[in-house]
């Protein structure tokens, strides 16, 4: 198979690592790949010419878009489809094929990735009447990279395998500039067998790959750890508007969090952006208050309190009644900012 000569040393280079037990009460594995220094071969080091000759992406909005252009610069033969048309233009001119529906899209591929916004349009886009699900068969393999909860996941899950496919969910970590660098992070879980015929694709697309058992698992990973960010997000904004009310420069808070224990790359992103009002989107504001909602559920249904993440929750919430949706997920502190209506 082709590929762009840039991309190759990634790609050939993967130290898989041992399998290990998560937790001593439950006999669940994980396996963990990194981009590494290493091309040690094992029973789990996939074969680049096991990869399907033709590769299917649905959904191009922030992150589909440079998924997919990343798959077509290494060379693969990408077909698109996107529920608005315009956004696959883009991609056409660089090579990739157009179909009309998610089913002729995965009728016409080995695998099929689908990066869609929640729950519904994941399980519309692989479900619906033209959905991916009737154009699946044996051979196949369904990789859905959208976040979503678990029991979505499921769903889809019967749907892709009641034909005979395979159907892995790869939920990402990283935002919009990790998906154009191909330095996602992904939480996988469900059919090994699929998982080891895409990992030089994910490896594309990614910096590291983590295969968490059963499908469920890799949705719950990725809400919890949202669920984390979204918090610090909303406490960094708690700090941010506090410092400035009491006379500090926000611009130095940023600075000193950048030096010490709590740092992390977010603040030192978004700080200085958030201290002039400004929220160019990587990350919408409406998928973060999503993935917050799906968090408490998850927490819900296995009776964990998580008072902080609700706290959280209603801060979006309110981010997103003033008309911030579509900002990037740091606007959430123009919530902290609104007067409260009867103010005197
Ligand atoms: N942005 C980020 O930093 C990250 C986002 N994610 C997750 O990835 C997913 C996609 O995020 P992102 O790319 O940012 O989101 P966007 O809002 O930019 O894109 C959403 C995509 O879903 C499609 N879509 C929405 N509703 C429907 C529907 N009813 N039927 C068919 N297609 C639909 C959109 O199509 P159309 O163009 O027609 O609107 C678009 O292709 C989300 O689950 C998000 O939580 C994960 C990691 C990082
Ligand atoms: O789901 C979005 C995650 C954004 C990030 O990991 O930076």
């Amino acid at each position: 198979m082709a590929m762009c000569s840039t991309f190759c040393p990634r790609v050939s280079t993967h130290l898989n690592c041992k399998p290990f037990s998560f937790s001593p009460a439950k006999t669940r594995r994980f396996f963990v790949s990194f981009k590494a220094f290493s091309s040690q071969t094992s029973a789990s080091t996939p074969k680049a010419d096991d990869t399907p000759a033709s590769i299917g992406f649905l959904g191009l909005g922030i992150m589909g878009s440079p998924m997919a252009q990343n798959l077509i610069k290494a060379g693969r033969d990408v077909t698109v489809w996107n529920r608005t048309k315009s956004k696959c233009e883009p991609l056409i001119s660089m090579g990739a094929k157009y179909k009309s529906s998610p089913e002729e899209v995965a009728a016409s591929c080995g695998v099929t990735f689908a990066m869609l916004a929640d729950p519904e349009s994941a399980m519309d886009v692989a479900c619906g009447k033209y959905g991916a699900a009737k154009g699946m068969g044996p051979g196949k393999g369904y990789v859905d990279v959208s976040t979503v909860d678990g029991e979505t996941s499921k769903l889809i899950c019967e749907h892709i395998r009641a034909t005979g496919a395979h159907f892995l969910e790869a939920p990402v970590s990283g935002s919009k500039k990790p998906a154009e660098d191909g330095q996602l992070i992904f939480l996988t879980a469900g059919d090994n067998v699929l998982y080891e015929t895409v990992a030089p694709l994910l490896d594309i697309m990614g910096k590291s790959r983590f295969y968490l058992g059963e499908v469920g698992n890799g949705a719950a990973m990725k809400l919890v750890v949202n669920m984390v960010m979204g918090s610090m997000m909303a406490s960094f904004s708690e700090g941010l508007v506090l410092s400035e009310k009491v006379g500090l420069d926000p611009s130095v808070l940023v600075e000193v969090i950048s030096q010490g224990a709590i740092s992390a790359p977010m603040y030192a992103m978004k700080g200085p952006s958030m201290v002039k009002s400004l929220y160019p989107t990587a990350f919408p504001l409406k998928h973060q208050q999503k993935d917050l909602r799906l968090a408490l559920g998850l927490a819900e249904s296995v009776s964990q309190p998580t008072p902080i993440a609700a706290a959280t929750n209603e801060l979006y919430k309110v981010a997103k009644s003033h008309g911030l949706s579509d900002q990037d997920f740091s606007a959430v502190i123009e919530a902290l900012k609104v007067k409260l209506q009867h103010q005197t």
